[in-house]
């Protein structure tokens, strides 16, 4: 076993508590099996399993380009919009193989919804925003809509910055707000997934520190997958923690664990900043 690093990343985490966390013991939300992906002819993903619990903040750590956006992006079928990428393997969602034939893609991005790195909201009012998937599932009901924009927001932690101006253009808030807005969005349409690549990597110190706070509320009810480059990032808010390095899973395990006393070498080497 690897000795404990010698500048221990700080694992404070926002109210994880460590003793309850064992990933055997989990329910599992996605089950990734023996996967190999491709872009062209070269491998990017190398024989991943590994099972992510239900319920709870999975984050996925590693040098730049050792494929943690790309294994994200598997669990909405995102990386089918890459030409000439192709998976061999299977992920299933509440034990459904997601890359089944036939699989009703569309909605698939609907239960599992995705928050990119750089806030992207519409060039529509706030409003317009968070009820955009709800006009695309065909519901109209002012009284429905309304009362999904406030849970939303409320969910989202936004809803008393911007209630007295849902009207206004989203493009009008902070990159902060943008983000909450965009989470909002994400979660207006009832997901059981949030993946987020990189969310606060274009945010201010506050603004980061108001959506690792929403994220850690968000777990109760829903499985979230974050790709964070920080690892006070990682340690803060997540309960598990999968090391990635050149396209494998290296690591995984309770984030305590694998911070604190990690078991492979070259998890060791990252955490301490030997390398990346
Ligand atoms: N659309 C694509 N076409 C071809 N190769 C790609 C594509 N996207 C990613 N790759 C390659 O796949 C590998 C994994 O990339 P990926 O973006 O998943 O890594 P990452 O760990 O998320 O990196 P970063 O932290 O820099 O975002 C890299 O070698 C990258 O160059």
């Amino acid at each position: 076993m690897a000795q404990a690093p010698t500048h221990a990343i700080n694992i404070s985490a926002l109210g994880r508590d460590k003793r309850t966390l064992n990933l055997s013991q989990e329910t599992t939300a996605i089950e990734v099996d023996n996967l190999n992906l491709f872009y062209g002819q070269k491998q990017a993903l190398f024989d991943v399993s590994m099972k992510l619990p239900r319920q709870r903040v999975t984050a996925f750590i590693g040098p730049s380009g050792c494929g943690k956006s790309t294994l994200l992006r598997c669990f909405n079928r995102m990386n089918d919009l890459v030409d000439g990428c192709r998976i061999e393997g299977s992920i299933s969602l509440d034990n459904h193989n997601i890359y089944r034939k036939g699989e009703d893609v569309a909605d698939l991005r609907r239960r599992v919804g995705m928050v990119f790195q750089k806030p992207n909201p519409f060039p529509k009012s706030i409003y317009e925003n968070v009820v955009y998937g709800l006009r695309i599932q065909g519901i109209k009901q002012k009284r429905v809509l309304d009362e999904s924009v406030e849970w939303a927001l409320k969910s989202a932690a936004l809803w008393d910055e911007v209630k007295d101006r849902l009207h206004e253009s989203a493009l009008g808030l902070s990159g902060g707000q943008q983000q909450r807005l965009v989470i909002a969005r994400t979660i207006a349409v009832q997901p059981e997934v949030l993946l987020l690549d990189e969310p606060c990597s274009a945010l201010d110190p506050i603004s980061t520190l108001k959506v690792e706070e929403l994220i850690y509320e968000l777990k109760t009810k829903y499985t979230i997958v974050i790709v964070t480059h920080n690892m006070q990032q990682a340690a803060r808010v997540s309960d598990y923690t999968a090391f990635l390095y050149m396209g494998k899973v290296i690591e995984y395990g309770d984030t305590d664990t694998l911070f604190t006393n990690p078991a492979k070498k070259q998890t060791e080497d990252y955490i301490t900043g030997r390398y990346g």
